[in-house]
Parts: C-alpha cells; sequence; structure tokens
C-alpha cells in the first residue's frame, strides 16, 4: 500500500481516536456521525481496524512510548504515536509507518512544530520491533475502572480478564431455528449454551444464512438472559430494553407474544429490521420504560441501560470515552426500572433482569435492595439449571455472574449478570 493510500484510513481513525480520548464520544457514535462516510468500504473497514486496535493496545503503546518521551505531548501527537506504535507492533512495514506518522502530525498546523519528535520516537519504536512490543506486559484497565473491579473480583481475576479484552472477541451467532444445520454451513464451534462461536468471521453480511434471515449476531453471554426465562410459546412478553433486538428475537423465535419497547428511535429502527431480515415477529413500540404502562405480562426482560463494562473485549473505546461518573445515575435508573418492570407483571409473573456490567451495584446489588423494597419478590436459582448453564457461574444470591475470562480458551464472553425475580401471587 502506498504511504498516500494508508493516510486516508490513518487519518480518520486518529480522528477517531482524537474524538474517544478527547472529547468522550465511544466509536459508534463517532461512526453515527459521519466519522468514515469520505471512505471506500474497504477504507472504512481498515480505519475501523486501526482505531479499534489502537484503543485496545492503548495502554501497552504507551508503556512502549513512554520510554522514548521526555514530557507527555498534546493528545493529538500522542495519538498518532499510539496508533503509529500499534501499526508496528503488529508487523506493519516501519518505513511507511513512519512517514505517516510524521505526515499526519505535518498537516496539522496546531502540531506540525512537532514532526522532529514524531520521526525520532517512531524510529526508536520501530527499532524495538513486534519482539519488544510482546515483552511488554498486558494493558490494563484505566485506574477509574480497574480499581472497582478490582475491589469485586482481585486481582487475578482482573488479570484474567484484561488478557480476554486485549485478545478482542470472536463472532458469535445465535441461530432461529437448528443450530446443528446452520452450523454446518457455518462451520464454526457450537458452545454448550448453543450459540456458534466463529473465529475470523470477516465481513458479516456476506456469510451464508445472514440474508436469509437464519441468524443475528449476539453475543454468546447476552443470549443466556433469554435461556434463563425460557419464553414459552403463546407467552404475553415484555421486553423493555430491547434495541436492537437481539433479545426480542430469542423471544420471537421461541412463539412468545412479544412486545419490545425502547426509548431510541434510531435503535428503535434497527430493531424493525433485524425482525423483517430474520422473518420473526414482535409489536414493536417507541418509548420511554416509565411511560409504557400496559400491564398484564407472564414474563418480562428487563436488560437495563448499564456501564456496559462487561462488553469491553468487543467495545475497546469504553474505558477511554468514560470516567465512570455516570454510575450512579445508571444505577438509581436501573433500580426504578425494576420496580417500574414488576408493576407490570402479572402476578406470579416472572422477571429477567440483566445487565452487561461487571459492577456489582448493576447486578447483584440490585436484586438484593429490590427484594428488600418488594415484600414477597424471590429469586429462582432453578431459573439457572438450564442446557449449558455452568452451576460455577451462579452467586450466592441465586443469580448468574458471567465473566469475560470465562471459555477464555475460545475467546471468552461478554460480563453479564442475569436473575430471575417472580412476584407473588
Ligand atoms: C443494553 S441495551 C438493550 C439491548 C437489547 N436488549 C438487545 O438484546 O439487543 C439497553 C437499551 O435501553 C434503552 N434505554 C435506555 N434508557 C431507556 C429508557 N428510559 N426507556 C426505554 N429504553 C431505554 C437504550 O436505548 C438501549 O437500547
Amino acid at each position: 500500500m502506498s504511504q498516500q493510500q494508508g493516510l486516508g484510513p490513518r487519518r480518520a481513525a486518529l480522528y477517531m481516536l482524537d474524538q474517544v480520548t478527547g472529547e468522550g464520544k465511544l466509536l459508534p457514535e463517532v461512526i453515527g456521525e459521519g466519522a468514515l462516510q469520505h471512505l471506500s468500504p474497504e477504507d472504512r473497514a481498515r480505519a475501523q481496524r486501526l482505531a479499534t486496535e489502537t484503543l485496545r493496545g492503548l495502554a501497552r503503546a504507551d508503556r512502549m512510548l513512554a520510554r522514548f518521551l521526555q514530557k507527555t505531548p498534546p493528545l493529538q501527537v500522542r495519538n498518532v504515536l499510539r496508533l503509529c506504535t500499534v501499526e508496528l507492533a503488529g508487523g506493519e512495514a516501519a518505513h511507511g509507518v513512519v512517514n505517516a506518522g510524521v505526515e499526519m502530525v505535518a498537516r496539522n498546523k496546531r502540531t506540525s512544530s512537532m514532526k522532529g519528535l514524531v520521526n525520532a520516537v517512531l524510529r526508536k519504536v520501530a527499532s524495538e520491533g513486534p519482539e519488544g512490543w510482546a515483552k511488554l506486559a498486558l494493558p490494563r484497565m484505566p485506574g477509574w475502572l480497574r480499581k472497582p473491579l478490582k475491589d469485586a473480583y482481585g486481582p487475578e481475576v482482573i488479570a484474567a480478564i484484561e488478557a480476554v479484552q486485549f485478545a478482542g472477541a470472536p463472532l458469535d451467532i445465535t441461530v432461529k431455528g437448528d443450530v446443528k444445520a446452520a452450523n454446518d454451513v457455518l462451520k464454526g464451534e457450537i458452545l454448550p449454551t448453543g450459540s456458534i462461536r466463529l473465529k475470523d468471521a470477516g465481513q458479516v453480511s456476506a456469510l451464508p444464512g445472514f440474508e436469509a434471515g437464519d441468524w443475528w449476531v449476539q453475543d454468546a453471554a447476552a443470549a443466556i438472559p433469554v435461556l434463563v426465562l425460557d419464553p414459552q410459546k403463546g407467552e404475553k412478553i415484555l421486553d423493555l430494553c430491547a434495541a436492537p433486538g437481539g433479545k426480542t428475537m430469542q423471544l420471537a423465535a421461541a412463539g412468545a407474544d412479544v412486545t419490545a419497547v425502547d426509548a431510541s428511535e434510531g435503535r428503535m429502527i434497527r430493531v424493525g429490521e433485524n425482525l423483517k431480515r430474520t422473518g420473526l415477529s414482535a409489536k414493536t413500540v417507541k418509548s420511554d420504560a416509565f411511560a409504557f404502562t400496559e400491564d398484564g405480562f407472564d414474563a418480562i426482560l428487563l436488560d437495563a441501560p448499564c456501564s456496559a463494562t462487561g462488553t469491553i473485549r468487543r467495545h475497546p473505546d469504553l474505558p477511554y470515552a468514560k470516567d465512570g461518573s455516570e454510575f450512579g445515575m445508571l444505577i438509581d435508573q436501573q433500580a426504578r426500572m425494576i420496580d417500574h418492570a414488576l408493576s407490570l407483571l402479572k402476578p406470579g409473573g416472572r422477571l429477567v433482569f440483566c445487565t452487561c456490567s461487571l459492577l456489582p451495584d448493576e447486578g447483584e446489588v440490585q436484586v438484593e435492595e429490590a427484594l428488600e423494597r418488594h415484600a414477597g419478590l424471590k429469586v429462582e436459582a432453578a431459573a439457572l439449571e438450564r442446557s449449558g448453564i455452568d452451576a460455577a457461574w451462579r452467586t450466592e444470591d441465586g443469580g448468574l455472574r458471567l465473566r469475560p475470562d470465562y471459555w477464555a480458551e475460545q475467546g471468552g464472553m461478554d460480563g453479564f449478570y442475569i436473575a430471575q425475580l417472580r412476584k407473588p401471587q
């Protein structure tokens, strides 16, 4: 690839890095705002891959760069250095990467005076080669997140989680019909809980069965809440925070009479598209959960908005875009959502509460406090006895704690907390 050809995706990746680390935006947000619009599909994929890989290795790149920098340069220069360091670590030709780094800094008036520094530092990084990179300790999560997680799980578990996060995630698929038949075509691995896992899947829409709507992409852990809820044909089930609809489709595929609610208009459009592609049906309602008051549901799935700290292996931007300041608001909202969901459930109905968070405050503690607020409410540990759900994942309170380092050898899973609550008669 010529240097000019490489600059488009690199500059787009750099812009995304600046937006994440400087403006606190998540990658999907930056992409949604048009960051990649000017690029060809191929370059778009390359820019996205570069930004994602840089974020995944960011703490390691900083460690490498610290050896060659006397003082910390401005963020835009630091991000050029980080991007190029990760490319060099990946074995990209040194000449092209160093020139591209210098060019990116030179093009910006505010940073052009630092091109000599960038040139010198990147040459030193290049001389370390991928071997020097491999010797560095694995990237750690930033302190605001590492500290509460270390307090909850201990240092060994956190190191194991960080190793899985650094390795990235395979592609998991939930199948609408017969899993074995689908896997005969997809040729992946059928996981104990029934998801199909593909390593190096490439472009999702090009995989067999996508067009026909035979399956959808869903992390194996994200498919477990519906296994726990165990939807029955004809049951009236509410999916209260539904978009983009992975769990709605599972519920509909089981033959339940599903109502899918979500507050986000854009994300609700995706639910509609997903249902259309898979030929599944559900009633879709764009509404704030608290404004939705239809009641009498047999079961409710509450996949509440949360810190998403369980999804970092697929979203390495999260630790750098966020700072933990939203935790309090989210925790309070989750508690109110549990209360509201219980009010919509018929007596004796079941509520599956889940979050893709690793913070006990968004999982175990929520259930403990809900039991204190609602007399007669029970946790149903028996609901966890589903095929493929490992008994070792169960918590003392009768819920499930899923961690990214479970199934580490096969690529891990998203972190989740899941519990089924039974409303008294
Ligand atoms: C964890 S995601 C849901 C993922 C979804 N269950 C799935 O499996 O595809 C949380 C969702 O909650 C929605 N949300 C956030 N606040 C909400 C509110 N007050 N009322 C309804 N939906 C809300 C967000 O738009 C987001 O789509």
